[in-house]
């Protein structure tokens, strides 16, 4: 291979679709990125337009294939994604039979409560490593089969395709040749055996779910296919060499490699994850799932995902007028903390380590003291404090002290952040140099398919906790008390989608 030939990375995220184009060294050359729209027809539903997803990752293509102009060739395509988000489409049409009901969604909560009830949680868990929650891909399927007429019958016929958003992808830059996806995401969807490594039959049954319309499952640095003529910019027949979800591709960026290092990615949500020996089952609400699969083997990992972080910061700019999640943490820094206040943004619910479909968003500790400012701190203080849940369950998972954070996303670049981080998860934070890592990741995993190992992103730099252990003690006996009072808000059976 030689020097000039690249990978080209998509990174399907849920607030912004990237493409990036990357060295052999791991060197982003040149990048493009679009933002996505996402709906919120009623509480606690999200959704967003496939077609629109597609027309995104198209037009970063086309934006990123011009400027590599003619001084690269593009040897392959990696897919990095965000997870769990599902879309059933007509096999034979292409076309969406609904939205691509995204990760936050919460429609499938009945389902979810309806299959706790009946005592299948813990086989479920069991198999696929993960909670019974709404957030995962299953009772979403059955909900759309359910939802829109004729669609179980065509199911039941052969007649449509489901999959995650990488599988999406897949099918409609293979122009429909191709149905797969890769072990990560199929390790989200809640119907993948994590232990046999194939789709559980009686899951499928359990949810309600037809198995035949699940695609194949291949290892994360496969050929999974090419793209076809006049689907993009890129020459027919560019294969596509790499797709895994964006949490577990962030962490092959980092470079890790084997257990023992955690890192977190600070997007829509966070994820923290760190490789396992093998598969195990979490006892302090992590999820177990497959990291990544690579040169036919399966690494497994522990995650913990939070479903609201960098988005409680533009949702508070929302909510204080400001122009967006920048302006918020300006204003954050206007005062020295966050006066007593509070935030904690169970706005879809809380993710790990507590796994509370029907926990509400809550501001606490306000007084007439209380300026703008003070409830701008609190949001920001709220991603740290989330990820300090998760690293001490983890922790408790593993048994032994998590070393240092490595910390990539968006909001790794809020130095104010990673201090407060450091300084009440008591370790030190290390930031990624570029904050590009997940799409990184899947670049030099379709390189390592090619012979070709990327070094890992190079830390930025160092963070060191210097807040006194009594201040400490203060902001985590708050942030508890917060939650128990988010926890214990009562419901509405309409903020559940008008589901009993
Ligand atoms: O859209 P992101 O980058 O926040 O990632 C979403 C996650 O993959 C959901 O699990």
């Amino acid at each position: 291979m030689s020097a000039s030939e690249l990978i080209l990375a998509i990174d399907q995220g849920t607030t912004n679709t990237k493409a990036l184009l990357v060295s052999q060294t791991g060197k982003v050359l040149h990048q493009a990125s679009v933002p996505n729209q996402v709906s919120y027809p009623r509480p606690g539903w999200a959704e967003q337009s496939a077609l629109d997803l597609v027309a995104g990752v198209k037009s970063v293509i086309a934006t990123v294939f011009d400027l590599a102009g003619s001084d690269h060739v593009i040897a392959g395509v990696a897919i990095s994604n965000q997870r769990e988000s599902i879309i059933v489409w007509d096999a034979s049409t292409g076309e969406p039979i609904g939205p691509c009901i995204i990760w936050q969604c919460r429609r499938s909560a009945d389902r979810c409560d309806a299959l706790r009830a009946a005592g299948h949680a813990d086989l479920i868990e069991d198999r696929t490593g993960l909670a019974l929650d709404p957030l995962f891909p299953a009772a979403k399927i059955a909900w759309l089969l359910d939802s829109v007429p004729g669609a179980r019958v065509r199911a039941e016929q052969g007649e449509l395709r489901a999959g995650t958003v990488d599988s999406w992808l897949l099918w409609t830059l293979t122009d429909g040749a191709v149905h797969a996806t890769d072990h990560s995401n199929a390790s989200r969807t809640q119907l993948f055996n994590t232990a046999t490594l194939e789709w559980d039959a009686e899951l499928c049954a359990l949810f309600d779910v037809p198995q035949r319309i699940l695609p194949q499952v291949k290892f994360s640095d496969a050929h999974f296919g090419d793209i076809a003529a006049g689907v993009t910019a890129l020459p027919a027949g560019t294969p596509v060499l790499a797709m895994i979800g964006d949490s577990h591709a962030a962490l092959f960026g980092h470079g890790v490699r084997a257990p023992g290092t955690v890192k977190a990615t600070y997007g829509t949500g966070t994820s923290l994850m760190t490789l396992t020996k093998q598969r195990v089952r979490s006892r302090h609400g992590m999820s177990s799932t497959i990291a990544w699969s690579q040169s036919c083997v399966v690494h497994h990992a522990l995650e913990g995902n939070i479903s609201v972080s960098g988005q409680a910061a533009s949702f508070m700019a929302g909510l204080l007028g400001g122009k967006d999640a920048a302006a918020l943490s300006a204003l954050a820094q206007t005062v020295p903390d966050s006066g007593g206040v509070t935030f904690v943004p169970a706005l879809v619910g809380l993710g790990a380590p507590h796994w509370r479909a029907d926990a509400r968003g809550a501001i606490v500790g306000m007084s007439l003291g209380t300026k703008p400012a003070h409830l701008a701190r609190a949001a920001i203080e709220a991603i740290a404090f989330q990820v300090a849940d998760v690293h001490a369950a983890m922790e408790q998972d593993i048994g032994v002290p998590l070393g240092e954070l490595r910390a990539d996303g968006g909001a790794s670049r809020n130095a104010e952040l990673m201090q407060f981080q450091s300084d009440i998860l008591e370790c030190p934070v290390v930031t990624a140099s570029a904050p590009e890592v997940s799409a990184i990741g899947a670049a030099a995993l379709a390189y390592s398919g090619l012979g070709i190992a990327v070094p890992g992103v190079a830390a930025a730099r160092t963070v060191n906790p210097i807040m006194d252990a009594q201040t400490r003690n203060q902001h985590r006996q708050r942030w508890q008390a917060a939650i128990a009072q988010a926890l214990v808000q009562p419901t509405s059976n309409k903020d559940n989608g008008g589901h009993s």
